[in-house]
């Protein structure tokens, strides 16, 4: 069973007994929000949701799940499913990617760094190629830290410089893309005004060019080597802002999914294929979708695609995106170091553990929960399962997405009895919410409740205990808003669709037969967040949580 690591050791909970199965399910992008036609957990049929929050007061409550509560820079950016896994597993709230950007970019750090010294290695005879998501959301990368980071190497010695621009319209809105790709061409004439020949030389919309995740599907990363690196692709255009605008104009054409595209000179030549002696930094500071592309520039030996050519680059990521691979090894800002997880932390004290979730959000529960590391703390105690996602589709046409057969594995698990705890993504209301269909999401949400069911239901068999919690909003509030709340229309006087996650606080409730009589919520901790769900659960497996951990939500008083 558990380790001799004194150092995590975990003390004996004075009153909540050990060896009861503790369920914890996280539904993506389900937040609480008032009631009206654009909140889908609110219309959708969801009878389990529902009786959590009814049935036990003081076994159902809210918690923050954005901003500060999660790391992130203000109280203007809305939660994601990184920084609210990370603060879900780690029980600490970490300055996250994007401040740590913020931080390294204000004080200037950014260019004292090795990862910078060894991509300024390029600068003299090679091109610098700068490749990400083009967008003030926030969750991936921002479009300020893009504009900084252009100043701050055009002042170092850069002679020539390509963007390869990837499409939003997930955490903004659709169709903002044309004005961002107008912010930046206008920073580039300011630098080829200063003598630096800088200009965009490919793009694609994020969900179809090169952000995969979790090896969903090559081809979207394929999609995006042909056009930055070989300057190949379907669509040529002269400029960006041409080619957002052609493309957009496509039947239900969007800029989560806008096609490959590449800018060719007046010869229709690629102006800035990436070729040998050149630089890159992948400029997106959250890791997941970076990962796959990171690899495909970083590793020799690599047999996900066709590369056709392998040039010998200088690359460095904005971050360094997986803690365990050390990958890449060259990095512009270090990641928060999130370590002694709450998973290490209850491995290491015999907790064996099943985590399950469909590809699409099977890193959450495992590499986000783990604090962006992947692989096993003890692989004799845990069992991480992921069930394939459906590929090449959006999740609208699918929104009861694979909610099922997680719940049926997580269901098997539990009554195996062969683990303490059981941790499932429900990746619906999240992943449907995106595609900004209100009818889909509806249904999308229904097949989220009825999966937690299942896996209630299962607990209730083995005597067990439940936390079903979210990571951040999404569902609940599908339309753009101004101050006061009343949805925005746009210049034809339709409602303008948000896409996003929210600002919104997310429920968590805990029951089931194993939860000892006087267990309830404290009422103490009224500014709880996501990073207080860590010590929670661990008086729930029996033991203490760490003294630097966030203060458990919940308190046991005699019956
Ligand atoms: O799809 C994603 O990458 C983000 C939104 O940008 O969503 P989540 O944080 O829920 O994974
Ligand atoms: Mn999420
Ligand atoms: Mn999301």
């Amino acid at each position: 069973m558990g380790s001799t690591d004194t150092k995590f050791k975990l003390a004996d909970h004075p009153k909540l007994p050990k060896g009861k199965p503790v369920a914890v399910v996280v539904l993506d992008g389900w937040g609480e929000a008032n009631a009206d036609q654009y909140n889908c957990i609110h219309t959708a049929e969801t009878p389990t949701m529902d009786s959590l929050k009814k049935g036990a007061p003081e076994r159902w409550r809210l918690v923050r799940a954005h901003g500060t509560a999660v790391g992130l820079p203000t109280e203007d950016d809305m939660g994601n499913s990184e920084v609210g896994h990370n603060a879900l597993g780690a029980g600490r709230i970490f300055a996250q990617g994007a401040k740590l950007v913020d931080l390294a970019l204000e004080s200037g750090k950014i260019y004292e760094g090795e990862g910078f010294k060894y991509i300024q290695e390029s600068f003299a005879n090679g091109t610098l190629h700068l490749i990400g998501l083009l967008s003030d959301g926030g969750v991936h990368s921002r479009l300020d830290q893009l504009q900084l980071l252009l100043k701050g190497v055009s002042e170092r010695g850069v002679k020539r410089v390509r963007v390869h621009i990837l499409t939003d319209g997930r955490d903004v809105l659709d169709g903002s893309s044309v004005g961002f790709v107008e912010t930046l061409e206008n920073d580039l004439v300011k630098l080829r005004e200063k003598g630096i020949d800088a200009r965009i030389a490919s793009g694609g919309g994020r969900m179809h060019v090169t952000m995969d995740r979790y090896e969903n599907d090559w081809n979207v990363v394929k999609r995006g080597w042909d056009a930055q690196v070989l300057g190949e692709a379907p669509h040529k255009f002269k400029s960006a802002l041409e080619a957002v605008k052609k493309l957009r104009a496509e039947p239900k054409a969007n800029d989560q999914y806008l096609p490959p595209f590449v800018i060719v000179d007046d010869n229709g030549k690629a102006v800035g294929p990436i070729v040998d002696g050149d630089a890159v930094v992948t400029f997106n500071f959250r890791a997941d979708r970076m990962v796959m592309i990171a690899k495909s520039l970083e590793y020799e030996d690599f047999d996900k695609f066709d590369r056709v050519r392998f040039p010998k680059i200088r690359y460095a990521g904005m971050l360094q995106y997986d803690g365990e691979l050390k990958l890449p090894s060259h990095y512009l800002v270090s990641p928060p170091e999130i370590d002694r997880t709450s998973g290490e932390f209850l491995v290491h004290n015999g907790v064996r553990t099943f985590a399950c979730s469909e590809t699409v959000k099977f890193g959450h529960v495992t590499f986000f929960w783990n604090g962006n590391r992947s692989g096993y703390f003890n692989r004799q105690l845990e069992e991480y399962v992921e069930i394939p996602s459906d590929i090449g589709i959006t999740f609208n046409v699918q929104p009861k997405m694979k909610a099922l057969e997680i719940a049926e594995k997580a269901r098997d698990a539990i009554l195996s009895r062969k683990f303490d705890q059981i941790r499932v993504n429900l990746p619906n209301g999240d992943m449907v919410g995106h595609t900004g269909d209100i009818e889909a999401t509806v249904v999308a949400c229904k097949a989220a409740d009825e999966a937690v069911k299942m896996i209630l239901d299962a607990i209730e068999q083995v005597g067990g205990i439940y936390v079903v919690t979210a990571d951040h909003g999404n569902a609940e509030d599908m339309v753009k808003r101004d101050k006061s709340g009343k949805p925005l229309l746009d210049k034809e006087g339709k409602i303008q669709i948000l896409t996003s996650h929210t600002l919104q606080p997310v429920p968590i409730a805990i029951g089931g037969p194993g939860l000892a009589p006087g267990v309830r919520f404290r009422n103490d901790v009224p500014d709880g967040g996501l990073a207080n769900v860590a010590a929670t659960v661990m008086n729930l497996h029996g033991f203490v949580a760490p003294s630097d951990y966030e203060t458990t939500l919940i308190e046991v008083v005699d019956k």
